[in-house]
């Protein structure tokens, strides 16, 4: 059997005071797509950070590709977070740079310096990324200012920086929140076609509890930075959805 791509045990994490995680939980394995869903403040963005490295759990222990980051050096670390990449909900791209410069971006922590920064000026591995546009069904805005593209088009640059990093794992934090409805709903099934054609696993926090429970064959449900469910779609009732909302709704302004 393949080892989980992630293994999280009892992770907390704290914010000085204010707990945003704990006791978490959760194994991901290979070519799985799993929705986290919750109410606001439940700890979704946490724990992509937890996933991807860039927040530190204080408690707990986190295993990713096989690589445990409490004992793990800096370097073994880095290599890791490299095969996973992360979409954000507002894309996080340089918006006065060329698209290519920002697909690039993807391929930078596997680059020496030296080629990192002559990149900048000259584009480096054009043809690869002249692909990942294609693929992401921008093929002709190459050369384009980023800022210059829709809500929708800068999403899809930022899914084809995270193509050229060949990544195993693609975690996506509020993939189509900045993005209008219909764009929305082709961005998700871009991305659920991506995870099904290159085998990538694909773990997406999502506001649109009905895009998670329609597009997902596991959905996770955090509340107050804890598991609530951790379930298959087909065995998740209407009652568990509506309890881990129940209190978001219960103080909403009438
Ligand atoms: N840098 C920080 N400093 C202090 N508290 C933080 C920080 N980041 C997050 N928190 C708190 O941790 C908790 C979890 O936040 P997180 O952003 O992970 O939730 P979320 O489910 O992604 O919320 P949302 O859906 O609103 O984006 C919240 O109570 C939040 O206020």
């Amino acid at each position: 059997m393949s080892s989980p791509i992630f293994a999280l045990s009892g992770v907390g994490v704290r914010y000085g005071k204010n707990t945003a995680l704990a006791g978490v939980d959760l194994t991901v394995e290979p070519g799985e797509r799993v929705a986290i869903i919750g109410p606001s403040g439940a700890g979704k963005s946490t724990l992509i950070g937890v996933l991807n490295g860039t927040i530190a759990a204080t408690s707990g222990e986190v295993t990713a590709l096989g690589c445990d980051y409490r004992r793990a050096s800096a370097r073994e670390i880095r290599k890791s977070q490299r095969r996973v990449g992360t979409i954000h909900q507002r894309f996080d791209l340089v918006e006065q740079l060329r698209t290519v410069h920002n697909v690039n971006a993807g391929r930078l922590g596997s680059w020496p310096f030296w080629k990192a920064a002559l990149s900048l000026l000259l584009p480096r591995d054009v043809q690869r990324v002249q692909a990942a546009l294609d693929r992401v069904g921008i093929g002709d805005k190459l050369h384009h200012r980023t800022g210059d593209l829709s809500g929708g088009e800068q999403q899809r640059v930022a899914i084809a920086r995270v193509l050229v990093q060949d990544p195993v794992m693609i975690l996506a934090d509020e993939p189509v929140a900045s993005i209008d409805p219909a764009r929305g709903r082709e961005i998700m099934s871009l991305l659920l076609e991506l995870s099904a054609e290159v085998g990538v696993t694909l773990l997406a926090c999502l506001h649109d509890v009905e895009m998670a429970l329609g597009s997902f064959e596991r959905v996770v449900g955090l509340r107050a930075g804890q598991i609530a469910f951790d379930k298959k779609r087909a065995d998740l009732t209407d009652d568990e959805v509506d309890a881990l909302y129940a209190f978001e709704r219960a103080t909403e302004p009438r």
